[in-house]
């Protein structure tokens, strides 16, 4: 984006830089000197603020002579110089405008004044029309710390000249009859003011009328004044003020991302209620306890004559980062990720990795799984391996925005060759820009055919380097331990290339890597320290929360007191448990931390509510009409390997011109929390097949806003894929679950059939509701409920925490263990 400094800026718009530098600080811009840089859309602003428009300029001023208790309006054009201006000593700058006061025009007679009582002085400014027949009323709101800039060198003297009425021009006339004609055109004259929208909208009107938006020069000249002023400062003197007692308090208030309005008036030492009322004046109805905004705040303070700062404490936090320069850097071991097909031997390779580590071999071995571990190697370089393999790691850091990962081990084994997660492992990696090492494992087995795999993965653009590629590739046996220590001098060597460096002499920051509460020690998790030297007793902000670190462990379990860049450690000292994934960086105090954990639970928390599923079927058709989806990524879980194989392959088959369908997992059982985060990292959607998914990832599709579809019948699935490609989704119904009871112990009753002995979970059981039967994840039977009882008695609800009786329509099949689940199915609008 184009950037331009404030002094240019300044001399595109004709005006003292170290003025506009001023004006613009505080207004809240960052920027630091004259010669600071503007985005080009923050220039665009300011050039809408302080560009002198070629337009009408409206100003008004009393009829001294024949109307003494009236305002005239005058309308006069400022870039036309043919347009004679009688001068009015001392006249104004040509340029930028003198405006005071940008804010609303109110054209009413005296009578109306007195007959709007809840216009209340200081909120508008009124202007009177010559003609009083065509009483109007034009009110707008806006905050005057919009108002212009206004060129220094202009005194309080100068900037408000004794305004000598000038005589209105007679050239004036016709215009404003012009005008006054047109507004005719556009309406009938209107007698009253009823309300302030009214008002906006008449307001609206005049702006049309004049075509481009006006600039107004307001001023109520009240009787008794003899010499009027451009400037109506009076409205200020009338806010109440702040009782002379107190002493003198600084004009600047400093507002985070939110303020309480009791709060706001105790650091202006104005009463409450005096600025509620103000509040209300200016059409605000405001309570004590409400936070509003810093912008709300300003408008608030400057009737108080105070100023807001707006300061974003995430904001202020990040500003302190000043990144490392290259004098600081050092050489940093590498970080590494295992990834590959089920079974191909990712977590045997892991487990031999550990035990080539020279410190393992001495200390008998790690000791304790922290989620991530550093091996030393002979040579004495390490390498910090990510201790969960398989892309859920990888993927649910990269959903959060999160890349610790430098370089990805691809496991692919010698007989498998590639499959299906080996081609996602590489899109994975591709997608995060990190480099792959490929081992080849299980060279081993007697079917193992190291070159087939080798083709393989050429094809798909990871071609060796001996083929004259780039791809480093080792052949290793992770089950004999054969080539393990090649394959680790590989990922040195492509350490090296990545010329891998972090500063150590500054505060850490990092990652967390995995997080449990632990019984005794509380909340634990595991950093991963990318920048600095983390010490004991730090204090932190880790995600929405902070803390301090009360004691650190490597993967050995012995306690640090310092760790540097690529370490993974423990720590103790957590507020509340943060999610893997979180950053992680030292402040140097708690008032500080906490303050920004709690900035943070409040976004997070706004974010909860506004926030909406990544992608869902409804909007697929939206996102491929506006180019934004070219492949429709799928997370397919069924009850059976015939139905997977049977939807896999139909499912494919939707793939069009446009679109591609591609199912990036496939698995038999429930809906798994490491389908959902895939589903989140890719942007995919998940389709259960008569299977559910299981708490956890129930919760995390919620927070992470993954779309979650279920069918029981492969036509419906595939039409409804078909439809929502098309644009032709059907309003379609949403299950609604009612509520989880979990069967404690079944009764043969005769004649009946069987009776679950139930515990309501959660929710509710409604007689009406339809029921899944549900074991181990997989739905066995969906039907109707024949019977509710609690005790003896025929119930139409139960809520969660009794136990009641159920019987299933048709069904006896049900065992102790088995959930059921209440649903009911609703129709949802379509969003398409
Ligand atoms: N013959 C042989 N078998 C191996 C080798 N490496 C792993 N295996 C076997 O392959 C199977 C799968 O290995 P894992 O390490 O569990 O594979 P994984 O990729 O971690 O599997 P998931 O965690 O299920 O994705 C195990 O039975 C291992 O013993 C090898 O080098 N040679």
């Amino acid at each position: 984006m184009a950037k331009i400094k404030v002094n240019e800026l300044a001399k595109e718009l004709n005006l003292d830089p170290k003025d506009l530098l001023q004006d613009l600080k505080e207004r809240g811009y960052s920027i630091k000197s004259v010669s600071s840089t503007l985005t080009e859309e923050e220039a665009e602003e300011i050039r809408k603020l302080y560009k002198p428009k070629n337009e009408i300029i409206i100003i008004k001023k009393e009829e001294i002579e024949e109307k003494p208790k009236k305002i005239k309006l005058i309308v006069k054009k400022r870039a036309e110089p043919e347009e004679e201006i009688p001068p009015s000593p001392p006249s104004p700058p040509p340029s930028p405008p003198i405006l005071e006061e940008e804010e609303k025009l109110t054209i009413k007679t005296e009578e109306e004044l007195k007959e709007i009582p809840e216009i209340s002085e200081g909120t508008e400014e009124e202007v009177i029309s010559e003609a009083p027949q065509e009483k109007r009323i034009v009110t707008e709101f806006k905050p005057r710390r919009e108002r212009p800039f206004r060129p220094k060198g202009i005194t309080e003297e100068t900037k408000a000249p004794p305004l000598e009425i000038p005589k209105v021009p007679e050239k004036e006339e016709p215009r404003k009859k012009k005008k006054e004609e047109l507004k005719e055109e556009k309406r009938k004259p209107k007698k009253k003011a009823p309300s302030f929208k009214r008002a906006k909208e008449e307001r609206e009107e005049i702006e049309e009328i004049f075509e481009e938006e006006v600039t107004t020069l307001f001023e109520e000249f009240p009787e008794e004044e003899e010499k009027p002023h451009i400037k109506a400062p009076a409205r200020r003197e009338k806010a109440p003020s702040r009782p002379s007692t107190l002493p003198p308090k600084e004009k600047k208030i400093r507002v985070f991302e939110s303020i309480q309005v009791g709060e706001l008036a105790k650091l202006m030492g104005v009463k409450a209620g005096d600025l509620i009322k103000r509040a209300l004046q200016l059409g605000m109805p405001l309570t004590i306890n409400q936070s509003i905004d810093p912008d709300t705040a300003a408008i608030l303070a400057d009737e108080f004559g105070y100023q807001v700062e707006k300061a974003l404490i995430e904001e202020e936090i990040l500003l302190q980062y000043t990144p490392p320069s290259p004098e600081e850097l050092k050489p940093r071991p590498p970080v590494v990720t295992v990834m590959g097909h089920v079974d191909h031997g990712k977590t045997s390779l892991l487990d031999a990795i550990r035990k080539t580590d020279v410190v393992s071999r001495e200390a008998g071995g790690i000791t304790q799984h922290i989620g991530a571990y550093t091996v030393s190697l002979d040579g004495g370089k390490k390498i910090t391996f990510i201790d969960t393999p398989g892309h859920e790691a990888f993927t649910s850091m990269r959903a959060r925005g999160a890349q610790v990962t430098d370089i990805v081990i691809l496991v692919v084994a010698a007989d498998d060759g590639v499959m299906e997660q080996t081609k996602e492992a590489i899109e994975h990696a591709r997608a995060a820009g990190v480099p792959i090492v490929v081992a080849i494992n299980k060279i081993d087995k007697p079917n193992a055919n190291p070159e087939k795999v080798k083709s393989q993965l050429a094809e798909l653009g990871l071609v060796p380097e001996e083929w004259g590629g780039e791809t480093l590739m080792a052949n290793i046996s992770a089950r004999n331990k054969i080539g393990i220590e090649d394959l680790l001098e590989l990922v040195l060597l492509q350490a090296e290339m990545l010329d891998l460096k972090a500063a150590y002499e500054r505060p850490a920051r990092g990652r967390v890597i995995e997080s449990r509460l632990d019984k005794g020690k509380g909340p634990v998790a595991t950093i991963l320290v990318q920048e600095g030297t983390l010490k004991e007793g730090d204090i932190f902000v880790c995600g929405n929360t902070y803390g301090r670190v009360r004691a650190m462990f490597d993967s050995y379990g012995n306690r640090l007191s310092i760790a540097t860049p690529s370490t993974p450690v423990e720590i103790l000292g957590f507020e509340e448990l943060p999610s893997a994934g979180d950053d992680f960086f030292v402040l140097e105090d708690e008032e500080k931390a906490r303050k920004v954990a709690e900035y943070r639970q409040r976004k997070a928390r706004e974010a909860e509510t506004a926030k909406e599923a990544k992608i869902s079927l409804e909007k697929i058709f939206e996102k491929l009409s506006e180019g934004e989806l070219k492949e429709l990524k799928l997370v397919l879980k069924a009850d059976t390997q015939g139905t997977l194989e049977a939807l896999q392959s139909s499912l494919v088959k939707l793939s069009t011109d446009k679109v591609r369908v591609s199912i990036i997992r496939a698995g038999i059982g429930a809906i798994s929390e490491s389908d959902v985060m895939l589903a989140s990292a890719s942007d995919a959607i998940v389709i259960g097949f008569n299977v559910k998914p299981s708490p956890q990832a129930k919760e995390i599709a919620k927070k992470e806003g993954v779309d979650i579809r279920f069918y029981d019948v492969i036509y419906h699935l595939l039409e409804d894929i078909k439809k929502a490609m098309t644009g032709l989704l059907e309003p379609s119904y949403e299950e609604v679950v009612g509520g989880v009871a979990e069967v404690r112990a079944t009764f043969k009753v005769p004649k009946v059939g069987v009776v679950a002995g139930c515990y309501v979970r959660e929710g509710n059981i409604n007689r009406n509701h339809k029921i899944r039967v549900i074991r181990d994840g997989v739905v066995i039977y969906t039907g109707k409920i024949a019977s509710l009882k609690r005790f003896k008695e025929d119930v139409r609800e139960v809520q969660a925490g009794y136990e009641c009786g159920i019987k299933i329509e048709n069904f006896n099949d049900i065992k102790e263990g088995d959930l059921l689940e209440a649903f009911e199915i609703k129709e949802i609008s379509q969003e398409l």
